[in-house]
């Protein structure tokens, strides 16, 4: 193998752990928004997911987190093709889900469950208790008489912790409190035996008095029925309660994956993190630690930053992360709304309506009559602008009516192993090929990692 060629690490590869139960390969859903109705173009791509790989093995828990946006959701649907995607793998005991059609995938349905956030949307008002949790007995054909699928729901019900169960059969959903709704949606989920739940934030619309009693539930459930959880949330603490392995989702792509107590006990993305910084942890040794919390808002996923998706935000974030000349443009407005107001309208005055200037992922060129003088403002106040945007910039050149200002390329992280788990990002073992593209060197970032 040349020098130039990548080294290909596989994301989500667990070595000596058996098969697992589900594997996911380079998985993309897009959204596609818009456009024309006859013809093409106006079209915005949502990629709601953008190439994931992970494992999930039997009895596992696996916890995809993320702040709101970042396409938990649509990858736990994916993962069940509840929504179609785009391209990749999805394999459920070895078997390709992605060319199967539905009427190929029902009689795979009763084995895989999905827990919803909100019960309400997941209960029919207008059927008793006992009828809604017996329905998809009925539908995948798991009984034969009334009786029977009466004996199952009350066994149901009382594993659930609804008991006694009888009293609830002719009741409706609209007569439980939120926690015991919640207990039922788990009933009518489990109903029909499956062994793989995609749970999507099961308790965060509970009252925290609850949430940890149905959390608990859902661990004795799994021990006693054999289950595996891919479990959602934006919640770390949650997390790190429920899950063995744990991916980071922002923006569509892992950004960190790897057991739960990696993850917590020594995050290595910067996104991870400052996600990790916002919860209160008991551990005495980092009361003390600083918070760093992202930047502003997550991005939109119809627009994904060029390079990391995270650097506009990321604290760390230095040349090669992605910067571009909409990030330059951003960080001279971010300044403006920080600096006092003389220093702001004569900065104003000085470079002209930044509507005007021409900004480009490689180059920004700010038109002026006093070509120098922008220039030498941009060489001095540049290095001080938010972010690290400046660290990107190769050359401030001056030229008739304006100045260009150019940017080193900032090509995507790709994944690598570091100290036992998988990182996508620049800090770790920054191998940039000459063409442009990253190539992560295994053997480089772990030592890399292990000296930092
Ligand atoms: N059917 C759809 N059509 C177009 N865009 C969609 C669709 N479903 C989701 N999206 C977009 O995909 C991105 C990911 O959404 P998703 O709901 O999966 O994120 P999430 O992490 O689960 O967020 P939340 O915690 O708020 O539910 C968002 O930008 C969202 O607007």
């Amino acid at each position: 193998m040349s020098e130039d060629e990548p080294t290909a690490v596989v994301s989500g590869s667990d070595g000596d752990r058996g098969e697992p139960l589900l594997s996911v390969r380079d998985l993309k859903t897009h959204f596609v928004q818009g456009g024309k109705l006859f013809g093409r173009g106006g079209e915005t791509v949502v990629k709601a997911v953008d190439g994931v790989s992970f494992d999930v093995h039997p009895g596992e828990v696996f916890g995809l987190v993320g702040e709101s946006g970042s396409g938990k959701s649509t990858l736990g649907r994916s993962i069940l093709k509840l929504v179609q995607p785009t391209s990749g793998e999805v394999r459920y005991r070895g078997r390709d889900l992605m060319p199967l059609r539905e009427r190929e995938m029902r009689p795979l349905r009763r084995e895989l469950g999905l827990i919803f956030q909100d019960p309400n949307a997941s209960l029919n008002p207008a059927m008793t208790i006992g009828q809604g949790v017996g329905h998809p007995l009925h539908i995948h054909e798991m009984v034969s008489s009334r009786a029977e699928a009466r004996k199952r729901v009350i066994d149901m019900l009382e594993r659930v912790g609804l008991h006694p169960a009888e009293s609830f059969l002719d009741r409706y959903p609209e007569d439980l409190s939120g926690g015991q709704k919640q207990r039922l949606v788990i009933a009518r989920t489990l109903i029909t035996e499956p062994k793989f739940v995609v749970a999507d934030e099961p308790v965060a619309a509970l009252d925290m008095s609850v949430r940890a009693r149905v959390l608990e539930l859902m661990l004795e459930l799994k021990r006693d029925l054999d289950l595996t959880y891919v479990f959602i949330t934006h919640d770390l603490a949650t997390a790190r309660f429920l899950c063995d392995r744990i991916g980071i989702l922002y923006l569509g792509e892992f950004v960190e994956q790897g057991p739960s107590e990696l993850l917590f006990d020594d995050p290595r993305h910067p996104y991870t993190r400052s996600l990790l910084s916002a919860i209160p942890l008991p551990d005495t040794r980092r009361r003390d630690r600083v918070k760093v919390l992202p930047r502003g808002e997550i991005p939109d996923a119809s627009r994904p930053p060029a390079g990391c998706r995270f650097h506009p935000r990321c604290p760390d974030a230095f040349e090669v992360c992605g910067w571009q000349g909409q990030d330059l443009v951003d960080a001279i407005e971010d300044r403006w709304t920080k600096v006092d107001r003389d220093t702001a309208d004569r900065e104003l005055e000085l470079l002209g309506r930044l509507g005007d200037a021409e900004v480009a992922t490689t180059f920004v060129r700010f038109p002026s009559r006093e070509p120098d003088t922008v220039a030498e403002w941009l060489r001095s106040v540049g290095p001080e602008l938010p972010a690290n945007v400046f660290s990107a910039v190769t050359g401030v050149e001056v030229e008739p009516g304006g100045v260009v200002v150019r940017f080193g390329p900032g090509p995507e992280p790709g994944v690598q192993k570091v100290a036992g788990r998988d990182v996508a990002c620049h800090l770790h073992g920054v191998v940039v090929r000459r063409d442009g593209v990253h190539v992560g060197d295994p053997a480089e970032a772990e030592a890399a990692a292990t000296s930092r």
